[in-house]
């Protein structure tokens, strides 16, 4: 534990630590990749911890203007402190840098280690990764990702900002032609970044080619002064986000030297003409690929957070009828109802969190083909990082939700970090794909997957179990509920619905309905059964990653919580496949045997995610449990109690209780 230890923690959860029935620490091991990472998280842990210069008030007493100046000087100080350390060419330990300097603060230049660098990497000719990269990766210019606009965010086709190439200058003028076509949210375009990548539909020689990328630096580089042509500023408040600077951007007729046009994939020659060097059009997408593989782990990490918080105050918190006369009363961990609200959580976030390991995974061993021009398990990829992308994010923001209510009115403090969890996982179901649509554009794959597998062709590992005729019921009744036999019936059900759809969407399209029209008819199922689909995903990666540890022990309790998993899903996906009243019935004992079993290691299992205090910044969720003293010093820092009487009663109280008139105050 990165916490120090605490001279009084609260007896309450000291008993429930003593209950795990499994080595924590070596669980903690295997969610980090292993013991080095675990040691070297913990180092820089450490470091920030000591840090004084990371110290402040929390930033909830504070106004939109300062938490967004504080997030500044962190961000920046962060990348100065890894200098330092010699770590910016270690993913890991820069990651865990920032996760820790600013937990759940959404760095005003994310947007450039997330997706602009991440763009250069991969849309850039060698030569100009040559020019510019290294000057970003150096900090030497701070850059973001511009492509939604006003008018156009999903329909990435419709965007309307325009690159026009001249060539009797060689320039492309950059140019946005309608209100609706001004750029609209992306992350530190307002006042951080000065250069962007703009997304623009590119003319050449009289001819639209379709959207393409182009570098466009947007603020002079030693006064920070918006460029000739350039309007940029910050959006407004959002629901969350505060710290970040999301912005607009209107391009008047902004020129551009023409080798600053992303050229990996196309190119425009100095007389005009147009070049594609790749068939694959869809490539200029892969920076979103990458994000949203990014997004399915962070949901995890986010209901670890919100898990821990919300699993250690169950344990410390009463409420309720005593048992008997003079018992205490029951803690909230003890309602069955309230075991399973948590340990479901618990469970959807060891799912996700060992699914995105395999999509990582997935996304490093294709990537490297793609960038070659060879795209065969690209649309594999896209499917699963967009779907996986929307499960991780609904589930991801409904799990914290979920957590929050469990702590009652507490939950709805800002004391407990939970809004600020939420708030931070909760546009990932809106940014990098709304999540409807991710889900469609994996169904549209998985029906385009029933169709090959009907021309007898072969699939793609994830989507091998598509076939183009149904299979018998895997049947639950009988033998043990085994997570095999569980894992099963999720893929049968998958497939059943699967075909089921794609049967409609064949019977219209035999009637003569355009596809695009017979796949509107079956949208809405169509989104369920990229669920069901992703959801087998993530059942698949947790039922392979439990197996494969090594101490028996941990295998065995993570082997419980994956089969909580699986039958919940088996619960409430019965309605979308029949399933016998008495299957239904036996899933549900199992789910409540399992309750009463993983009910021990509940603290365990939130804490092998080894997250200190000041990760959580939660006064409800603190190693030591001492949940009511912190609550009140929280509530004394609030600036409304810095005079006994706040000036609003001379002002206008006062007024009102003498009965005068309060309209032309
Ligand atoms: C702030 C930092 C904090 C850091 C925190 C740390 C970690 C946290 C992690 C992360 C935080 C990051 C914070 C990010 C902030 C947000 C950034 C943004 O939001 S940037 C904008 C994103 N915008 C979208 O995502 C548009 C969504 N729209 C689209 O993608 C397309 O328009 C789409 C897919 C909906 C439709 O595209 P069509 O109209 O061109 O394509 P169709 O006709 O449907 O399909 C054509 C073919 O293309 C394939 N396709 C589509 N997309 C593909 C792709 N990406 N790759 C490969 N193929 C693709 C399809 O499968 C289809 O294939 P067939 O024809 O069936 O074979
Ligand atoms: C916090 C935040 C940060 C962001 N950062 C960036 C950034 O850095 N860079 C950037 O370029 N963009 C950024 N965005 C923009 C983001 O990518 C878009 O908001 C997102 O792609 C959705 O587009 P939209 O807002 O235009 O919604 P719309 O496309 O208008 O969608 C509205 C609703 O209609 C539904 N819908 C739309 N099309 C269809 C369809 N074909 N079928 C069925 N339903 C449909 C959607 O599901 C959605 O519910 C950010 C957004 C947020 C909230």
């Amino acid at each position: 534990m990165t916490n120090p230890v605490v001279q009084k923690v609260n007896p309450m959860l000291t008993e429930e630590r003593a209950k795990a029935s499994f080595p924590v620490e070596e669980l903690t091991y295997i969610l980090d990749g292993g013991k080095f990472n675990t040691e070297k998280r913990r180092e820089i842990e450490e470091l920030v911890t000591k840090d004084p210069n990371f110290e402040h008030p929390p930033i909830q007493f504070m106004t939109r203007e300062q938490q967004y100046s504080l997030a500044v000087k962190k961000a920046l100080l962060v990348q100065q402190r890894l200098k330092e350390l010699d770590m910016l060419d270690d993913p890991y330990a820069s990651y865990f840098f920032r996760r820790i300097a600013m937990p759940r603060e959404v760095s005003p230049i994310g947007l450039h280690w997330v997706m602009f660098v991440p763009t250069l990497m991969g849309q850039c000719s060698d030569e100009q990764r040559e020019r510019w990269l290294q000057r970003a990766l150096n900090y030497e210019i701070i850059g973001t990702y511009a492509q939604t606009e006003m008018g156009h965010g999903t329909f990435l086709r419709g965007i309307e900002t325009t690159a026009t190439y001249d060539p009797s200058s060689q320039q492309f003028v950059l140019h946005s032609p309608t209100t609706t076509s001004i750029k609209w949210w992306p992350g530190g375009l307002g006042k951080t970044c000065n250069y962007a990548v703009v997304v623009a539909q590119l003319h050449t020689q009289g001819r639209c080619h379709g959207v393409h990328m182009f570098l466009v630096q947007l603020r002079d580089e030693s006064t920070h002064r918006s460029l000739p042509g350039v309007v940029c500023g910050d959006i407004g408040p959002k629901m969350g986000y505060h710290t970040i600077d999301n912005g607009f951007l209107q391009l008047n007729s902004v020129r551009i030297p023409r080798e600053n046009m992303l050229m990996r994939n196309a190119e425009v020659q100095p007389d005009g003409t147009y070049i594609r060097r790749v068939s694959n059009e869809k490539l200029t997408y892969g920076t979103m690929v990458f994000v949203r593989s990014l997004i399915v782990s962070d949901a995890a990490r986010g209901i670890s957070e919100a898990a821990t918080i919300a699993v250690r105050y169950a344990c410390v918190r009463r409420q309720g009828e005593p048992s008997s006369p003079g018992a205490p009363e029951p803690r909230l961990l003890d309602y069955p109802v309230h075991q399973y609200r948590l340990l479901t959580c618990v469970a959807n976030c060891y799912g996700l969190w060992f699914a995105s390991e395999v999509l990582r995974d997935l996304y490093f061993t294709v990537q490297p083909d793609v960038l070659e021009g060879r795209t065969e398990r690209l649309p594999e990829t896209h499917a699963l990082s967009a779907g996986l992308k929307a499960v991780g994010s609904n589930r991801g923001a409904a799990c914290v939700e979920e957590c929050r209510r469990c702590c009652g009115g507490f939950g709805f403090s800002e004391a407990s970090g939970l809004p600020k969890i939420y708030n931070d996982i909760n546009p990932a179901c809106t940014y990098e794909g709304e999540n409807t649509v991710m889900l469609l554009q994996t169904g549209r794959h998985l029906l385009k997957c029933v169709e090959r597998a009907r021309r007898g062709e072969q699939l793609a590992p994830s989507d091998a179990y598509i076939r183009s005729r149904p299979t018998p019921q895997p049947k639950l009744a009988g033998g043990p509920l085994t997570a095999d036999l569980l894992l099963g019936w999720l893929r049968w059900r998958s497939l059943s619905m699967l075909l089921e759809v794609s049967g409609r969407f064949n019977s219209f399209i035999e009637q003569r309905q355009a596809w695009a029209d017979a796949f509107q008819a079956v949208s809405r199922r169509l989104t369920r059964c990229a669920e069901a689909h992703c959801i087998l995903y993530v059942g698949q990666a947790f039922l392979d990653s439990a197996k494969a540890a090594e101490n028996p022990k941990i295998c065995g309790v993570l082997t419980s919580l994956c089969r909580l998993f699986l039958l919940n899903e088996v619960v409430s996906g019965a309605g979308d496949v029949q399933l016998s009243r008495s299957d239904l019935a036996r899933c549900q004992d199992a789910i409540d045997s399992l309750l009463t079993e993983l009910r021990p290691n509940a603290v365990a299992l939130v804490e092998a995610f080894d997250l200190p205090d000041r990760m959580l910044c939660s006064v409800i969720g603190r190693y030591d449990g001492q949940v009511y003293e912190a609550m009140l010093q929280w509530a004394r820092q609030s600036p409304l109690n810095a005079t006994d009487v706040h000036e609003s009663y001379e002002l206008y109280t006062r007024q009102f209780l003498a009965g005068r008139s309060l309209a032309k105050l």
